[in-house]
């Protein structure tokens, strides 16, 4: 199963996507957390160390290319790609992840970026769940993958506005070459007195909301301190109300 979670800057994508992984977690099946979002912190808040991105490899091999070296063993380009994709890959006893890095520069160098593409769709194939935190616009997500997304989540503040937002990208995710089987709503920062109220206006614009997580304390303590809030207890609010989304939904 394929997740993609989108949402705009600042709205908690990164704290929802940890609490998912986490909450995924203990259904001990295999995990692959690709981290698409370059102004993500998601290796932080899982509370893990990355050395290298894909972005990094694509470097590397362009400055092999550029300097007309040879490629290490005689590999071809797509091998040394591929090694490297294995070399980079994080492995937790709870899932994989990927980071993707800094995003393709302008001088658009395609066939690597087909390459990656190829690589990462077949790496997918491999694991149950392959959850992907994916950059504000879109777009970019038909770039980095081409399979089909089973579950798009949408991660919004409680405003009118956000939601608003939320439906934009539904919208948008209806117009792109990958497609997407459902689009989910995750309001979050809630306050109890607002539950209603943001209830009724997803009602409004037809979005489907499977949960509201409410502002949580806690979060904003671990982040604050830089804690990891893979860390967070199993009994805190906001990650009771991801584990229900998890065991109802994926
Ligand atoms: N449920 C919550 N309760 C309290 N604070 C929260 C909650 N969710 C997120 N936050 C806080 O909101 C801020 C933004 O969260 P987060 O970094 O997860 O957002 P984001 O959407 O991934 O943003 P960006 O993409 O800009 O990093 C953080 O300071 C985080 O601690």
């Amino acid at each position: 199963m394929i997740v993609a979670v989108s949402g705009k800057g600042g709205v908690g994508k990164t704290a929802f996507t940890t609490l998912l992984v986490k909450a995924l977690s203990k259904k001990n099946k295999n995990i692959l957390v690709v981290d698409a979002d370059p102004d993500s912190n998601l290796p932080d808040t899982l509370g893990v160390e990355v050395e290298k991105t894909v972005g990094d490899i694509r470097e590397e091999l362009k400055k092999i290319v550029e300097s007309k070296k040879e490629l290490p063993g005689g590999m071809s380009k797509l091998e040394f790609l591929k090694s490297k994709i294995y070399e980079i890959l994080v492995e937790t006893d709870n899932y994989d992840l990927l980071v993707m890095g800094r995003p393709e520069g302008s001088g658009c160098y395609c066939s690597v970026n087909n390459w990656l593409r190829q690589i990462i769709d077949e790496l997918s194939k491999y694991y149950d769940y392959v959850i992907i935190d994916t950059e504000a616009g879109l777009e970019h997500l038909s770039r980095r993958t081409t399979q089909n997304v089973d579950l798009m989540i949408v991660v919004t503040d409680p405003s009118k506005r956000g939601l608003k937002t939320a439906e934009r990208i539904k919208k948008l995710a209806n117009e792109l070459e990958v497609k997407f089987k459902d689009i989910y709503v995750v309001a979050n920062k809630v306050k109890p007195e607002y539950e209603k109220l943001v209830e009724e206006y997803a009602k409004e614009l037809n979005l489907k909301l499977i949960g509201k997580l409410p502002y949580n304390k806690e979060i904003a303590e671990y982040d604050l301190k830089g804690i990891p809030l893979w860390n967070l207890p199993e009994d805190n609010e906001a990650y009771k109300r991801v584990k229900e989304i998890v065991d109802k939904y994926l």
